[in-house]
């Protein structure tokens, strides 16, 4: 279980990019949600790139967030999200509820989930009574450690390698077969950074709708979590969060979730404890 007193932490950190001061302002303000909980999530199946849809309970959740955002009159200027049915319905019904369906959507593969290989469509209790929990964990939760490789007789390789929504990116010859979280981070960030922040910084206001893995190696990055400590973040879905940010995109709020912290812990646990063998 990740330790939510080192998330929800007022930092002080250094003033104008450089000088300690102890009194960094809020610049920027971010929010990212991990989509609904889907259909696979509910078989408890390794998903990946696979595109499930939401379930009926995830489109509940991304009701009830953007609910929570609703009630704290959240204004959005710009959204990004996967090219993922899961996360894209996410954001349809969080910008539906806000009235703020005009807004750009940007979609990329570069925040889609990480491509779980070879675990893809394997239930994961079923999977850690094969290999043990511990296997499990690492190929969930460690940092560098991949899964297996998604090999082309795998049941659902054509599927994903030939979908046309692939068709500018990621290049062939660099198509994830598996990824570690990582592996993840190395096309993530340079979304984040080459994208997302240059419009942070040009004052616009943005909601993320991504995935468990996607988002939990931008957290890693932004909070400069270490490879052992983000093994205990699991991100529950639904639930909006948000940064905050000062002038120099050093976060001064992190992983604000706009739920009570009771069920925000239990959410969590819920998605630690999916790897277990049942
Ligand atoms: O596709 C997945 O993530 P997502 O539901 O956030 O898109 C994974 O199956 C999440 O699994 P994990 O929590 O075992 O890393």
């Amino acid at each position: 279980m990740f330790p939510l007193n080192k998330i929800f932490k007022i930092r002080t950190m250094s003033n104008k990019c450089g000088l300690k001061s102890g009194a960094n302002m809020t610049k920027f303000k971010v929010v990212m949600v991990r989509h609904g909980e889907s259909e696979w999530n509910q078989k408890n199946l390794f998903c990946g790139w696979f595109d499930a849809n939401l379930s009926e309970k995830g489109e509940k959740e991304a009701k009830e967030g953007a609910i929570a955002l609703k009630n704290m009159e959240y204004q959005f200027d710009l959204a990004y999200t996967s090219v993922l049915t899961r996360a894209n319905r996410t954001l349809d019904i969080i910008l539906q509820e806000l009235c703020q369906t005009n807004i750009p959507i940007v979609k990329s593969w570069h925040l889609n989930e990480r491509h779980y290989g070879g675990l893809t469509g394997l239930n994961k209790a079923e999977t850690a009574k094969k290999f043990g929990e511990a296997q499990v964990k690492i190929w969930r939760r460690s940092y560098d450690t991949p899964p297996p490789n998604m090999e082309p007789d795998h049941k659902y390789y054509d599927t994903i390698v030939n979908d046309p929504r692939y068709k500018d990116g990621p290049p062939k010859d660099k198509f994830p077969k598996a990824e570690s979280l990582k592996l993840t981070l190395e096309r993530t960030l340079p979304f984040w950074t080459d994208t997302i922040v240059p419009q942070i910084k040009a004052g616009k206001k943005i909601i993320i709708a991504a995935h468990g893995n996607s988002l939990r190696s931008l957290v890693k990055y932004i909070d400069n979590i270490s490879d052992d400590d983000i093994m205990a973040l699991n991100l529950p879905t639904g639930i909006p969060f948000q940064y905050e940010f000062d002038e120099c995109m050093r976060p001064v709020v992190s992983m604000k979730f706009l739920g009570d912290e009771e069920t925000v812990k239990k959410a969590m646990e819920e998605v630690a404890n999916q790897g277990k063998a049942k």
